[in-house]
């Protein structure tokens, strides 16, 4: 790989996004080309029903793509062995079946599990990097409370927690401000920002906070009629990327003030 190419965490090559069906194939997106830096803070906006879950599942290796390639760090994702996936890519799902018996430490311990031992024993390593994790968003304090005791907005971190707990160049999630009200959608959107800064990692998320994600991301991928449109948000903006995202009897793009607006 070339040298200004090392920081590349994630890449697409011609990448066709959809679900296989014996009664035709259901094509989401075509011709995805992406490429996500170190320390890049990345959204995939779209209306509902778009792609953004499926691409976001094809992206981390959990459905095939129905063609192109995905590399990560520089490595097919296709020749990827799952155990050595997981020191790559650490995801966090909204439907993820996690118990919320466990307690806030316990839960961002699983995101050692790809570097623990078959029982599972944590060494001082693993314990310095929960530690940190729990730091980095800022829960030590309700560390030993249990996962169901919290609101959505203290779950969602303990979830970042886990992710940055499993160490991994990109960090993947799905819809993560999801029951979130203005104010914490905002916090949860601007702590991924700063944690991209800070750590270095890359962070790719699937969002309906499109005026936040023009505010705080790197880079852009929007899912729009069945296509991929890639860029920095100005770069997205000057090319009319947005105008004809929603139905435009009720929402409209303001240019000027780089936002949606009701009509
Ligand atoms: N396992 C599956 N098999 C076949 N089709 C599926 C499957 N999962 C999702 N779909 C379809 O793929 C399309 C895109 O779904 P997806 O969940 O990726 O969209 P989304 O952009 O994340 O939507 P939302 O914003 O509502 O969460 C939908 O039409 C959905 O019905």
């Amino acid at each position: 790989m070339k040298a200004e190419n090392s920081n590349i965490v994630l890449r697409t090559e011609g990448l066709k996004v959809g679900y296989r069906k014996k009664s035709g194939d259901l094509i989401l997106a075509s011709g995805v080309n992406i490429d996500i830096k170190s320390g890049e803070l990345v959204a995939v906006i779209g209306v509902n029903g778009a792609g953004k879950s499926t691409l976001l599942k094809t992206l981390s290796g959990i459905i095939q793509s129905v063609d192109g390639q995905v590399f990560i760090s520089g490595n097919k994702l296709s020749k990827t062995e799952p155990d050595k996936l997981s020191k790559h890519i650490s995801l966090v799902l909204t439907e993820q079946m996690l118990s919320k018996n466990l307690s806030v430490m316990e839960l961002v311990a699983l995101g050692r599990q790809p570097y623990t031992n078959w029982i599972g024993r944590l060494t001082k390593k693993d314990l310095k990097k929960i530690m940190h994790a729990l730091q980095l968003v800022n829960i030590e304090d309700i560390r030993d409370k249990k996962c169901h005791e919290l609101s959505d907005g203290q779950f969602q971190k303990v979830l970042i927690a886990r992710a940055l707990a499993q160490d991994t160049p990109l960090i993947i999630l799905d819809e993560p401000t999801t029951h979130l009200d203005l104010y914490h959608k905002a916090y949860v959107l601007k702590l991924l920002q700063q944690l991209t800064k800070e750590t270095g990692k890359a962070i790719l998320f699937a969002s309906h906070e499109i005026n936040l994600a023009l505010q705080l991301c790197d880079k852009l991928l929007i899912l729009k009629d069945r296509k991929a449109l890639f860029g920095k948000p100005a770069e997205l903006i000057e090319t009319d990327a947005f105008k004809d995202l929603f139905p435009g009897h009720l929402i409209h793009f303001d240019k000027e003030s780089s936002s949606f607006k009701i009509k």
